[in-house]
């Protein structure tokens, strides 16, 4: 399912009011990476339902791997401005010439999520990948964060253009997130999500729980 569906858009936010809460930087099968540039400062904060998640599924992967945790809570403002800067670069590009503007607003929303869909600005979404305990990235097919081009389609999760290993560890990651309740979107490896409108059209669950959140 595509963030443009309507059943994502149609989903209602009934808000629990839930705090964002930090994610423990201590706990032996969480990795904070501090390495990813954002372009805003990564607070590593989420919803409390999301950081327990989090811990649930981090302590079931197998001994020596761990959690890496990508980025989870992003501000409103950066999500506009990354939806924004990304529909403009692609609409200047040739092969999108004679595109119309809601086109490019498709293109633009497989890899960045129209704000009013996004998951986190939420508090809801995560972006993970797994290390191992002293310190080695696995191999999860393409790089965190690559997008179709750059990966040449191995960000999407069920790509079969990646080695046995990879496959194995993406089956790792799955497994962990989805029995803490997580949804992956499946057109990036790394993206999970709970409580927010895309968990809600994909669970079925008659609404989100968790809307767009200010820092407080
Ligand atoms: C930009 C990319 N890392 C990302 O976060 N994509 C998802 C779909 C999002 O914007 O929520
Ligand atoms: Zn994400």
């Amino acid at each position: 399912m595509n963030l443009l569906d309507d059943r994502v858009l149609s989903i209602e936010v009934i808000e629990t009011g839930q705090d964002l809460i930090s994610i423990p930087d201590k706990h032996e099968k969480l990795v904070l990476d501090h390495d990813v540039e954002l372009g805003y400062e990564n607070e590593f904060v989420a919803r409390k339902g999301v950081v327990s998640r989090l811990i649930q599924a981090a302590n079931r992967l197998p001994f020596g791997t761990c959690l890496s945790i990508k980025e989870t809570y992003r501000p409103k403002e950066f999500q506009e401005l990354i939806f924004n800067r990304r529909a403009s670069r692609l609409s200047k590009l040739s092969e999108h010439s004679g595109k119309s503007e809601l086109d490019i607003h498709r293109l633009t929303s497989q890899f960045i999520a129209p704000p009013e869909v996004a998951g986190h600005p939420t508090g809801g979404a995560v972006d993970v990948a797994l290390i191992t305990s002293d310190g080695n990235e696995l191999d999860l097919g393409c790089n965190y964060d690559e997008d179709e081009q750059a990966s040449n389609g191995r960000c999407f999760s069920f790509s079969t253009d990646i080695s046995r290993e990879a496959q194995k560890n993406r089956q790792v990651l799955f497994n962990c997130m989805r029995m803490a309740g997580f949804v992956n979107y499946p057109f990036e490896w790394w993206h999970w999500s709970y409580g927010d409108k895309y968990w809600a059209a994909v669970t079925g669950a008659s609404n989100a729980i968790y809307g767009a959140i200010g820092r407080n």
